[in-house]
């Protein structure tokens, strides 16, 4: 069942306006600096504010003109709000009984998402006996409990400790990935948990949406500053192995594995373009670092003292950024076409999970194409 919404809303001297399309089974991120919106829209979808004009289709239902309690959505926000006064298990019962579940099927499907979520020994406890990151997970269960064909998560690792937040990420991943027939929406700051959860993502700025597309793609190539800000970082594609990450045509990018990565799994390697070093395409292996590959000068643009230089060319190595000084760029006469080798040490790599390709979910989506 797909999303789309048109969303038109006025917040004193603010101004909302945004499309967007969610296929069935997707997670789209909406990112955008502080004040841009994210809330705002995430509040139109669920129906806790009222729109100037919206239309909100998802599947063969419209929302638009419902009241927030029959739009059937799942929300999880960073604050678990979990209702103190009752157990774990019936904090998260409370969803399937409020579609209408008896209360022996609304429990039995609350201890099902407990399990799945590894917090079903906490059953019996009340939330003031949860930490952080367990509360988290209960919210987790919540929401999913009700099996909702929407499901809005807002910042939902946001309040979680460092160490916390992984452990939940990875949860996410997993428990989002039996999308069946749900549409996800994901609001958040870090383009981490935009890689790990969404295939698509959507920036806001000022309430309008200034760049949309492909997860990996958008982070990859920024258009805007926030983007770039936030991403502008180096991401490539493939699975990840013990000793870092095999890119589709074979070729192996040594990294450090994220806590919550798996062997065999989609992943990105990421790094900072600062973290590359270049040399001429004829010297022979630069110092130590374990990721040396030849690539073709594709652009060098100013980017604030330094210069960034954009590869070019068809394999996966293209498109990956370096930065380099005004007076580097100058010794290794550096322009357009020229061939150069880059090295990048396997420390400053760090291979996440991610969804896998949006080529791939496009072909299984579409058997036919
Ligand atoms: N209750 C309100 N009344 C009037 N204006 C509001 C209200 N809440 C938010 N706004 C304004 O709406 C705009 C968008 O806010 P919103 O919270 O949607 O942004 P956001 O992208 O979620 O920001 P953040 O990342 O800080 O949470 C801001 O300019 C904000 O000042």
């Amino acid at each position: 069942m797909s999303l789309h919404a048109e969303i038109e809303l006025s917040r004193g001297n603010f101004d909302l306006d945004v499309s967007l399309d969610v296929p069935t089974g997707g997670v789209l991120a909406v990112l955008g600096p502080n004040g841009s919106g994210k809330s705002s829209l995430l509040g139109c979808l669920s129906g806790l504010l009222r729109p100037s004009r919206a239309t909100i289709r998802l599947g063969e239902r419209s929302l638009h003109d419902l009241p927030a309690h029959a739009r059937a959505i799942g929300l999880l926000s960073q604050d678990p709000l979990l209702f103190p006064h009752l157990s774990v298990l019936d904090n998260v019962a409370f969803a399937p009984r409020s579609k209408g579940h008896g209360r022996a099927r609304a429990r039995e499907l609350a201890r099902h998402w407990l399990t799945e979520v590894d917090a079903a020994e906490f059953a019996d406890r009340r939330p003031a006996q949860l930490s952080g990151g367990q509360a988290q997970r209960v919210a987790v269960a919540r929401a999913l409990a009700a099996d909702p064909d929407l499901l809005l998560l807002d910042e939902p690792l946001a309040a979680l400790d460092v160490d916390a937040a992984p452990a939940i990420r990875g949860l996410l991943r997993r428990v989002l990935g039996m999308a069946g027939n749900r549409v996800t929406v994901l609001v958040t700051h870090d383009p981490l948990d935009a890689l790990a959860l969404a295939d698509h993502v959507l920036v806001l700025a000022d309430g309008q949406a200034v760049e949309r597309g492909p997860t990996r793609d958008v982070l990859a190539a920024p258009r805007t500053a926030f983007t770039a800000r936030i991403a502008g970082l180096n991401l490539v594609a493939g699975t990840a192995t013990e000793d870092g990450l095999r890119t589709d045509d074979g070729s192996l990018v040594a990294g450090m594995l994220a806590p919550d990565m798996e062997t065999g799994s989609p992943a990105v390697a990421v790094f900072a373009p600062s973290a590359v070093s270049v040399y001429p395409a004829e010297d022979g292996h630069p110092g130590s670092p374990r990721n040396t590959f030849r690539a073709v000068v594709g652009t060098l643009e100013p980017h604030g003292t330094v210069i960034r230089l954009r590869t070019a060319g068809d394999g996966w190595a293209a498109g990956l950024s370096a930065d380099l000084t005004p007076a580097a760029v100058a010794d290794l006469r550096l322009e357009p076409g020229t061939v150069v080798r880059l090295s990048v040490k396997a420390i400053t790599v760090t291979v996440h999970p991610a969804m896998p390709s949006p080529e791939l979910l496009h072909v299984a989506d579409n058997p036919r194409t």
